[in-house]
């Protein structure tokens, strides 16, 4: 899976609740993105390259666009773009252009001050645009740890919506991990809820947009190959692995709260599962794909204490960010287990750590042995001997066939 952070992917839940459509919904216009929490890591790596990958594609228009960084820390315009300036393949009048549109207002999370502010200067872009009344469109992206969502939504709801009644909008996007359980969840959801319509809201779940995870329904649906094998007669195990070899690094006011499981396994993981799992859906709508990804869900058994791994690394608590005696985990392994015809009696091993050895995002459908396996008794190093013979072999073939065209 590739690692670049040029792709927004979202999940829109619209069986939450009775929808009300979005009126006089406008994709023209003044636009202002106000990504909160722009002083963070998500927002450095992944949300202003988004941003930048959008603007040089054209999807976003500098006599348009404007983009806000809002945080607690207090930092210039020009402070903020140097942290989002990256060394690489871009031009670099493209990249002084983009952090151009860029502005940094400083302000808290919980009281109206910032936030009035940040009202200002988006009114100040959207008359300087001379934005038609109805035309204008404000984006609030919360790059934030979950447990500041509701009083930042109110903050928004307060303070920065979008003015005119006669059309443009406001949208809210928020980050995983939604909640730290259940209740949190549904509480989470419905503090937001009274703030916002369903159509307002989107939740992201960035590893819906990685190229390889777009490609497992293909390879799943459209492969004959593997069709017929994709169960517990031919499957034996899955492992569904995430490392990275860096730590926190001053992420500890987010990860610290919530853990590893909470950070990889309860999102990104599970929607892995759910897509290596899952039935054929009856089309490619997203509400079909997630009825079935919710079916997948319902019938994981509960975990069994024996099939759980925690760890910590060492140094974790050497981030100052990090409280002195933490005990939240930075590594886990987790068996999951599959109710159903297809999967009864094949494990579904999900691990996910920090600061290991190398950085990696696999999926591994180990298949069964074949019967009879004449393979079997051979050692490592007499497999690996014969593999090459084979590789030898195929390469020689190959060079064969060009040489006779
Ligand atoms: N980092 C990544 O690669 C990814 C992160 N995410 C998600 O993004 C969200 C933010 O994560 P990330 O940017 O990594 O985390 P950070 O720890 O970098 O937090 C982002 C910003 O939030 C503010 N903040 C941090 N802790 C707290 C706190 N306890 N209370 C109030 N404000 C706080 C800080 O800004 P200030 O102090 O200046 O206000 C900080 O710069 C999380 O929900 C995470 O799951 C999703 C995908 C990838
Ligand atoms: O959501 C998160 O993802 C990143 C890893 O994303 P990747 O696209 O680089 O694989 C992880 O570092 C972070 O802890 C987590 O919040």
């Amino acid at each position: 899976m590739g690692s670049g952070g040029g792709q927004w992917i979202v999940e829109k839940r619209s069986s939450f609740r009775s929808e009300p459509l979005e009126v006089n919904v406008s994709e023209t216009g003044c636009l202002s993105i106000v990504v909160l929490g722009a002083s963070g890591d998500l927002a450095k790596k992944k949300t202003f390259p988004a941003l930048f990958n959008l603007y040089r594609q054209g999807f976003l228009q500098s006599n348009e666009v404007h983009i806000f960084g809002y945080a607690r820390t207090k930092i210039s315009d020009d402070d903020l773009r140097n942290r989002i300036r990256r060394k690489g393949s871009a031009k670099s009048e493209e990249v002084s252009e983009f952090l151009q549109l860029i502005k940094y207002v400083s302000g808290s999370y919980d009281t109206e001050g910032g936030f009035r502010m940040l009202d200002k200067e988006i009114s100040l872009h959207e008359e300087f645009r001379n934005s038609t009344e109805g035309s204008s469109r404000r984006l609030f992206y919360l790059a934030l740890p979950p447990s500041v969502y509701p009083v930042v939504c109110r903050m928004i709801k307060l303070c920065c919506m979008n003015k005119s009644h006669l059309g443009g909008w406001t949208r809210i996007v928020v980050e995983k991990p939604f909640g730290k359980d259940l209740d949190s969840a549904e509480k989470l959801s419905n503090q937001i809820g009274e703030l916002f319509e369903e159509p307002q809201l989107y939740r992201i779940d960035h590893y819906l947009g990685k190229e390889l995870v777009q490609n497992l329904l293909v390879l799943r649906f459209a492969n004959r190959f593997f069709l017929p094998l994709w169960n517990r007669d031919n499957i034996d195990n899955v492992q569904i692995v995430f490392r990275e070899d860096f730590g926190t690094e001053g992420r500890g006011g987010y990860f610290d709260e919530y853990g590893i499981i909470r950070d990889i396994i309860q999102n990104h993981l599970l929607q892995v599962l759910c897509l290596v799992a899952m039935e054929k859906p009856v089309s490619l709508k997203p509400e079909h794909i997630r009825d079935e990804k919710v079916k997948v869900l319902q019938s994981v058994m509960p975990i069994k204490d024996e099939e759980v791994v925690l760890g910590q690394y060492n140094g974790y608590r050497d981030d100052p960010t990090v409280p002195d005696h933490s005990n939240t985990p930075t590594f886990a392994t987790v068996v999951l287990r599959i109710h159903n015809e297809r999967w009864e009696g094949v494990p579904f091993i999900l691990k996910a750590g920090k600061a290991l050895n190398s950085r990696k995002a696999e999926i591994r459908i180990q298949f069964k042995d074949v019967p009879g396996d004449i393979f079997r008794c051979m050692d490592i190093k007499t497999c690996k001997i014969l593999m090459d013979c084979i590789l030898q072999v195929s390469i020689l073939i190959w060079v064969c066939r060009i040489f006779i065209s």
